[in-house]
């Protein structure tokens, strides 16, 4: 496998989970946007939220993303919502492999209600929420993904493996230390 491989998809479909799997497999660094840009600030996202707006939190991320888009060979999990900037679209498409991590609300809701630290599910139908971010991104995310993965109804371990399976295939040849 040559080259980076950028993980998208909405809050809760486990960029994050599986990118530390993927990089693992491939012996990369694997960097998450949302963890360098609470490096960087020193303060977590609920409170760049709280001190800047999503505005502000959007530009630093901006930031960041294009300068790990320069990166070679590593896997990078984005924040869910950098796919909303078309600089940071045309970033991602033009310097890796996209995959999108594709759930279902429901499942997307599941695996995030009992978590805090998402400032943009903090209102008073969290659910209404999480359906109005999947039918504003999901074309977004589909438009510039290179693989689409529907990750409901399989075990994480099973999910790497597709998503290792379609990698080859799309670059044939290609081995995991390349
Ligand atoms: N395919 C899956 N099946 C079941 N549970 C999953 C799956 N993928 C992730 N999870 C669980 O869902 C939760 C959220 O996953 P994760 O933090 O990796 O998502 P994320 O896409 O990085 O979210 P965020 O954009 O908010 O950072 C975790 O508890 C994780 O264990
Ligand atoms: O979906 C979003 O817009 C966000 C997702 C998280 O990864 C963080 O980047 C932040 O909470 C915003
Ligand atoms: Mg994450």
């Amino acid at each position: 496998m040559t080259g980076n491989i950028f993980l998208v998809g909405l809050m809760g479909a486990g960029k994050t989970t599986v990118g530390k799997l993927i990089a693992r497999h491939f012996s990369r660094p694997f960097v998450d946007s949302d963890h360098e840009i609470e490096k960087r600030t020193g303060v977590n996202i609920p409170l760049i939220f709280e001190l800047e707006g999503e505005a502000g939190f959007r530009i630093r991320e901006t930031a960041v993303i294009e300068e790990l888009t320069r990166q070679n060979n590593i896997v990078l999990a984005t924040g869910g919502g950098a796919i909303l900037s078309q600089r940071n679209r045309d970033n991602l498409r033009n310097n890796g492999t996209v995959i999108y991590l594709r759930a279902k609300v429901e499942d997307l809701w599941q695996r995030t209600r009992h978590d805090k630290n998402r400032p943009l599910l903090q209102t008073s139908d969290p659910q209404a929420k999480m359906k109005e971010l999947f039918v504003q991104r999901d074309p977004l995310y589909s438009e510039i993904a290179d693989i689409i993965v529907d990750t409901g109804s399989q075990s994480v371990h099973a999910l790497v493996h597709q998503i290792e399976e379609r990698l080859k295939q799309l670059n044939p040849g290609a081995s995991k230390t390349d």
